[in-house]
């Protein structure tokens, strides 16, 4: 049997055809448009390319796209200087700086700079907290945009067993959190974690970020699991010299064999990540007027 591939690029263009007509509701109803200001950091190339993306699909759902881009070596008052600024904007509803910055910057205070309520990310220990007392927050992108694709696959989550390999505060902790609200039985693996292959087996649920290429091998997945891979690793392309290629926490080839439905690296959670990202901004915009939120747009 092979497993059921999840479109996630297909899924988080109708997300954005949800935000669109929100926008263009919002825009019409009350002469306002969501605006989304992205923060990036030096130079580094994978940045650039997330960042332009999300440059283009902000405009492409009608919101307005901030660009700052600051030198590799701004100061950090300098920088809180531009976060300040853009927390004060009233055309500013959601603020995300790109990671990893530069060494000499520390993320976790560059995010308790962003006011909680523009906090896109879902970084800030405000929303974290919110969501871990099942509070109304603004949720991480990645891991909401897994939670869409997986309340989209499966009729009933309440229950079942998920496993969440990773426990990073911008997606594994978040995950797991979203994945008790829907009544999974949860387990958190991680690098200390023994016997990691047995834990996934029970997984009924195996969400995999770790970012070690094809480490999730068939013999780890229970006949018929939801399979989520997170992870991102790029390498050279085999064939074409000076190309990459992107891949995955699961081993695809053999793991689409044994798992009832997996998603594809690219094209299954990274395509969501920014969905959900523009998402995430037309929700704090909501709050933020005091008018109705989307529907299904939100944990
Ligand atoms: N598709 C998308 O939109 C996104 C993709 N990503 C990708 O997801 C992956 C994870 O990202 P992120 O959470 O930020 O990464 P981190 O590096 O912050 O976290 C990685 C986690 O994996 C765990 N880990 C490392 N090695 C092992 C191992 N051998 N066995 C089990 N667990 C292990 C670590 O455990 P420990 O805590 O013990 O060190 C840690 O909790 C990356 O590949 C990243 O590129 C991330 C965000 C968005
Ligand atoms: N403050 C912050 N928030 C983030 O959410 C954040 C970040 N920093 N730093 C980097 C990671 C990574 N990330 C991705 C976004 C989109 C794709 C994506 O669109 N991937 C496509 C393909 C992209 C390609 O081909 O390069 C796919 O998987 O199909 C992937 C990864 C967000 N991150």
């Amino acid at each position: 049997m092979s497993a059921r591939i999840i479109d996630g690029k297909a899924f988080a263009a109708t997300v954005r055809g949800k935000v669109a007509d929100h926008v263009a509701r919002l825009k019409s109803d009350h002469g306002i448009t969501p605006g989304l200001a992205v923060v990036l950091v030096g130079e580094d190339p994978a940045s650039e390319v997330y960042v332009a993306a999300k440059h283009k699909q902000t405009v492409e759902v009608g919101m307005a796209s901030f660009e700052h881009k600051l030198p590799a070596d701004v100061s950090e008052a300098d920088l809180f200087a531009l976060i300040d600024q853009l927390n004060a904007d009233p055309n500013v509803h959601g603020i995300l700086c790109q990671f990893p910055v530069p060494d000499h910057l520390d993320e976790r205070a560059v995010v308790a700079r962003i006011d909680p309520a523009k906090d896109v990310d879902g970084l800030s220990v405000v929303n974290a907290g919110l969501l871990a007392s099942g509070e109304k927050g603004l949720v991480s992108c990645t891991p909401l945009g897994c939670l869409m694709l997986l309340r989209d696959q499966i009729d009933a989550m309440s229950g079942l067993d998920a496993v969440v390999i990773g426990r990073s505060n911008l997606f594994g902790k978040p995950m797991a959190q979203l994945l008790l609200q829907e009544n999974c039985t949860v387990t958190i693996a991680h690098s200390r974690t023994k016997d990691l292959a047995a834990v996934c087996r029970r997984a009924d649920i195996l969400v995999a970020a770790v970012g070690r290429a094809e480490m999730v091998k068939a013999d780890w997945v229970k006949p018929g699991a939801t399979v989520i891979d997170v992870g991102i690793t790029r390498i050279p392309h085999p064939d074409r010299p000076g190309a990459t290629k992107l891949l995955g926490d699961v081993d695809f080839a053999q793991v689409s064999k044994v798992a009832g439905a997996i998603t594809p690296v690219p094209g299954g959670v990274g395509p969501m990540t920014i969905a959900c990202l523009l998402a995430n901004t037309l929700t704090a915009c909501c709050r933020a007027l005091g008018v109705t939120e989307p529907e299904g747009l939100t944990a």
